[in-house]
Parts: structure tokens; sequence; C-alpha cells
């Protein structure tokens, strides 16, 4: 199923045709999929279907066969990605400022925030509520606030094509309805997101497209059917040696 385009800064994405093996076995096999710019799409699947790994080839991090095209509007514009989890050393003496300040600057995290991009983190840590706790060591967060460090890093400069694995993991409803607030405005804009997750009462709300994927494409819909209980059901029991089906194909 294809979704109208919205026009915006977001790029449109094809995947034509990957596979992906790791250490001999069969991780992603002949993933043909479409995602129309401007949109938000949800991969949903169970643990070790391959979402991630089919994310990881997206941002150029997986070796893989196949084709993966990002068509931009016009220049090639901005990637974020917000990984599954950041783990830091409990003792680490780096702040959330440190950590914000080796993605944006060249010159090294520990001497300090250069002051032009100081607006830019502002900004970020204002948008995920963390603008008090800038000065705290991050082995010294919570899993939420850690998790919240991970969207900041993906609003500098702001993306235009978003991914995000598990962005809703470890979050409380205050951090959920931030979520949901920074997705509406990636939306009006037109950005593009790609988004794994396992809450699927939040797909339902917030994508416009699902796709379910258990090392194989197995559909491409829109929320109200891919969430259909005997849909979910095929997903989540889905024996991978069926033939799969291409995107767009009927049930
Ligand atoms: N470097 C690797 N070597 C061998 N197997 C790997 C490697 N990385 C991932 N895998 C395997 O690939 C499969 C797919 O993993 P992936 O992380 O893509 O799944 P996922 O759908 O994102 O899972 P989850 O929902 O649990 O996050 C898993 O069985 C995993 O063990």
């Amino acid at each position: 199923m294809a979704v109208e385009p919205v026009p915006g800064t977001g790029p449109a994405v094809a995947f034509g045709s990957v596979s992906l093996s790791l250490g001999g076995t069969d991780i992603l096999c002949d993933i043909r999929l479409e995602l129309s710019a401007g949109r938000t799409h949800a991969l949903v699947g169970p643990n070790g279907g391959g979402k991630s790994s089919l994310v990881k080839a997206l941002l150029g991090q997986m070796p893989h066969q196949g084709k993966i095209a990002i068509t931009w509007p016009g220049e090639a514009g901005n990637v974020g990605y917000v990984p599954q989890a950041l783990e830091f050393e409990r003792g680490l003496p780096m702040t959330v400022e440190d950590v914000l300040a080796t993605m944006v600057q060249t010159r090294p995290g520990f001497l300090g925030l250069a002051r032009r991009h100081r607006e830019l983190v502002d900004t970020a840590l204002a948008r995920v509520g963390l603008s008090g706790k800038r000065r705290r060591r991050m082995g010294a967060l919570s899993g939420g606030e850690r998790q919240r460090v991970l969207l900041a890093q993906a609003l500098m400069p702001q993306a235009d094509l978003l991914v995000l694995d598990e962005p809703l993991a470890a979050l409380d409803e205050a951090g959920i309805g931030l979520f949901e607030t920074l997705l509406g405005q990636w939306q009006a804009e037109g950005r593009t997101v790609v988004w794994i997750e396992h809450d699927l009462a939040a797909v339902r709300r917030l994508a416009d497209t699902v796709t379910g994927l258990n090392r194989k494409l197995l559909f491409h819909e829109a929320p109200e059917q891919a969430l259909a209980p005997e849909r979910l059901i095929n997903l989540f029991s889905h024996s991978a040696t069926e033939t799969p089906r291409v995107a767009g194909e009927v049930a």
C-alpha cells in the first residue's frame, strides 16, 4: 500500500530486494518496500525479526544485498537516528551537555560546549524537557532521561529523515506525550519518520503506515488493516518458511 507523500523536507525510501545474512543466518530475505516521503512509517514484529537490522542497513551500517534508495525532494537533507539504547558507565565524567557537545562540534566535548552551538543545544534540551538536567552526569540519569537525551540528539540539527529504534522504551506518560508532540511537528513539516515500535496502541494512534517484519516482509498497510487481530496473530506466530509477500500485495 502506498500512501500519498506529504510535501516537505523528508525523502522517499525504497528497499529493493534487500537481503541480509549474519554469521550464516538469514536475517532479512528479499525485502521490497516503498516508504512515501513526509510520512510516519512504523516497523513492527517479533523480537529478532530484523527490524533494527533493516534500519541499520538504511543507515549504511549493515552490509546487505539489494538496493536502498533515498530520494530527497531537493538537496539531500539531514538524517537523525535514535538508537535502541544508550548505556553509560555510571562513573563516566560526562554531563548531558558534554555528550550533546560532542555531537555538534568538532572540538573535544570535555572543553565545553562552543558558544555558537549553545542555542541549538538549549532548544533541543527544552524540546525534550531536559533543560534542568544539562549538568547532570550521563551515568546518573534514569532510563527515561537517557531516552530523552537520545531524542535530543536527533534534533541537532533537526533531521529530515528520522530513524527511530523503539523511542518510547523507558519513557513515562509525560515522555510519551512529549514524543507525540515532536512527532506531530515532524508530520506537519513533511519529515519522513521510520519508526520501530512494540507499543501497538501508539502505532495505531500515530503511524501513517505499518510494516510487519519477521525476516520477511509480511505486510505494509494502513494501521486499521495492519493491526487487525488476524494480521497480528500471523505476524507474531509467523513461520520463517512461509512465502514472503511483496509490499502492496493483497493478503
Ligand atoms: N552481529 C550479529 N551476528 C549474528 N546475528 C546477529 C547480529 N546482529 C543481530 N543478529 C541477529 O539478527 C536477528 C535480528 O536482529 P534485530 O536486532 O534486527 O531484530 P529486531 O527485530 O530489531 O529485534 P527486537 O525487537 O528484539 O529489537 C536476531 O536474531 C539477532 O540475534
